[in-house]
């Protein structure tokens, strides 16, 4: 684990001296975006990803709802970040085809030579201008969900304009406390903000529970980026956050709405094949030394998703808006 300083690689463990054992994670840099053109054309980009990352996740799960994937092709990392950072080829890595590179963090400095910061998936990359767009997840789901509407004829809209309001309120907390709580809890050095992700983590767990309990999705009726940006921490949850990180007040097979929202999500076409068990628990459990010193990668628990649920029949057809422009 490390970050590029100056455009020099640098293999550096977060700090979280300066801020009392709290892990504090850092905005992404590029952020330029791809706008819907009736010239807009996904065969021009490039998608890097690791399998275990749940913000990689929010884009792959996009790329394949927005039917994107024989017009963006995907480079997935080594599950297995170490002093390098992200590799390409190595333990169950792709090799990079754009630019034979070995690391990610090379991408990062050819885009921008003295880059400081961290490296992180998932990356936009134009292979035209031969320029990294975008490194925020957040930003890339939107950009998929719209921009090359054009091209796709795909008109499903994950951010229609009548919820705006709704999904940002529930992104929101569900960022804050849930995605990014569980890191919190996972990374903090000391007690007090280890309890303090903790006691925020499984209040929001319960309060998107009651929300499910009483509606289909979390804004309601349609399913929405909300909820896949939920999904991808849920999904990782009872096989690494539970144990890694610490997160072990309950499991989300113990909550029933949760659990059953989740397998109702990944039973939907195309969802199961961007999750990878074996990727997942294998980056965190052995890339995370400080946490987990002997790297040794625990074989359970049990998990199916593609088990019965009880949320009912539907088809994304009937529960997505479309776009309306
Ligand atoms: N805000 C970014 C965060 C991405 C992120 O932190 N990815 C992790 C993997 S799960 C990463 O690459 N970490 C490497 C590091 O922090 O050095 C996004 O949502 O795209």
């Amino acid at each position: 684990m490390g970050l590029l300083v100056d455009g020099q690689w640098q293999d550096r463990w977060y700090d979280t001296k300066k801020s009392s054992g709290r892990f504090q994670r850092q905005d992404a840099s590029f952020r330029n975006s791809v706008e819907p053109s009736k010239q807009a054309d996904a065969s021009r980009y490039h998608l890097y990803v690791s399998l275990a990352c749940p913000w990689a996740h929010r884009a792959l799960i996009l790329r394949q709802l927005k039917e994107l994937q024989s017009l963006i092709d995907v480079t997935v990392v080594s599950p297995i970040m170490l002093e390098h950072g992200w590799e390409f080829g190595g333990d169950e890595g792709e090799l990079d085809p754009l630019y034979a590179a070995d690391y990610l963090h090379q991408l990062y400095t050819k885009a921008k030579s003295d880059y400081t910061g961290r490296v992180t998936v998932p990356v936009l990359w134009d292979k035209q201008a031969q320029q990294l767009v975008n490194n925020e997840s957040a930003d890339i789901v939107r950009m998929f969900n719209r921009a090359f509407n054009q091209q796709t004829g795909n008109r499903l809209d994950f951010y229609p304009a009548k919820l705006q309001t709704a999904i940002d309120a529930v992104n929101d907390w569900v960022y804050r406390d849930i995605n990014n709580g569980v890191y919190k809890a996972g990374f903090a050095t000391s007690q007090d903000a280890y309890q303090e992700a903790f006691d925020a983590l499984f209040a929001a767990l319960s309060r998107a529970e009651h929300l499910l309990q009483e509606q289909r999705f979390l804004t309601g009726d349609y399913l929405t980026e909300a909820d896949w940006r939920l999904f991808t921490t849920l999904v990782r949850f009872d096989a690494v956050y539970v144990g890694h990180f610490k997160c072990n007040h309950r499991r989300i097979a113990d909550y029933p709405a949760l659990s059953n929202y989740l397998r109702s999500l990944y039973q939907l076409p195309g969802i199961a094949e961007t999750v990878d068990l074996s990727h997942i628990k294998r980056h965190y459990y052995i890339s995370h030394p400080m946490i987990n010193p002997t790297q040794v990668v625990p074989i359970g628990p049990e998990l199916d998703f593609s088990a019965r649920h009880n949320r009912g029949d539907w088809t994304l057809q009937q529960v997505v808006l479309e776009h309306e422009d």
